[in-house]
């Protein structure tokens, strides 16, 4: 991590920081003031998308289906299975309170950072204490991506939208399983909601 000087912030990003048993207290060691952003989106689609994900590499994993379920007849659902686990959004955040106060973090909604992602990185700005130079101006809707993208890239004067591999097209998952695993999740979103003080809307 370089050192950071009068004016500079310096920012670090992994996926992995937020299911990390040890992450918490090796990064209050380093800095108990640390500012942590977490990026939380439906545990449902979340684990869909991470199945996606890991299926454009090996197409010839077991299906979404299979992979959810300890025993399907029982609706035993797979909680070892790292797409379902990482999305017990509650249950991590309880680690990471005991190392950091709930004021120094802000839970960005992924499903805003679509809608409105001006919006969502305007509370970003804010809880970092930056000036709100991002804004609505800044994004576009591209209608061939189906996703907001950036009117400029950083030091070019050309759009710029995330690559191929945001934004992949999810595989139909059977409806039963997808209820199944809202209900599943339903008690660990309620929870994660109280302890962030924010309703992320995935519970109708
Ligand atoms: N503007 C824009 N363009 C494209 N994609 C967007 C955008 N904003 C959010 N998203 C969502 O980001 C999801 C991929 O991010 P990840 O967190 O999975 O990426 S990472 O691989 O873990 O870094 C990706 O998930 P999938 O749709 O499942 O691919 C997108 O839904």
């Amino acid at each position: 991590m370089p050192r950071t000087l009068d004016g500079q912030i310096t920012m670090e990003k992994t996926p992995s920081y937020f299911v990390t048993r040890e992450a918490p207290a090796r990064i209050s060691a380093m800095s108990k003031d640390t500012k942590l952003i977490v990026v939380v989106r439906d545990p449902v689609t979340r684990a869909i998308s991470d199945y996606t994900q890991t299926l454009s590499k090996r197409p010839d994993i077991p299906t979404f289906e299979s992979l959810t379920f300890k025993n399907r007849t029982a609706g035993l659902i797979d909680t070892s299975w790292s797409a379902i686990q990482i999305g017990i959004y509650a249950k991590h955040l309880e680690h990471w309170l005991r190392h950091f106060p709930i004021r120094q973090m802000l839970f960005v909604s992924g499903e805003r950072l679509i809608s409105d992602p001006a919006g969502e990185l305007g509370r970003v700005q804010d809880f970092l204490g930056l000036k709100r130079i991002i804004t609505d101006k800044h994004f576009y809707f591209n209608k061939t991506k189906g996703f907001p993208c950036l009117k400029k890239a950083e030091g070019s004067s050309r759009p710029h939208c995330l690559g191929k591999t945001k934004g992949r097209t999810h595989p139909e998952i059977d409806r039963e399983v997808v209820r199944r695993l809202r209900e599943f999740y339903r008690p660990f979103n309620l929870k994660f909601y109280q302890m962030t003080g924010h309703d992320f809307g995935w519970d109708g």
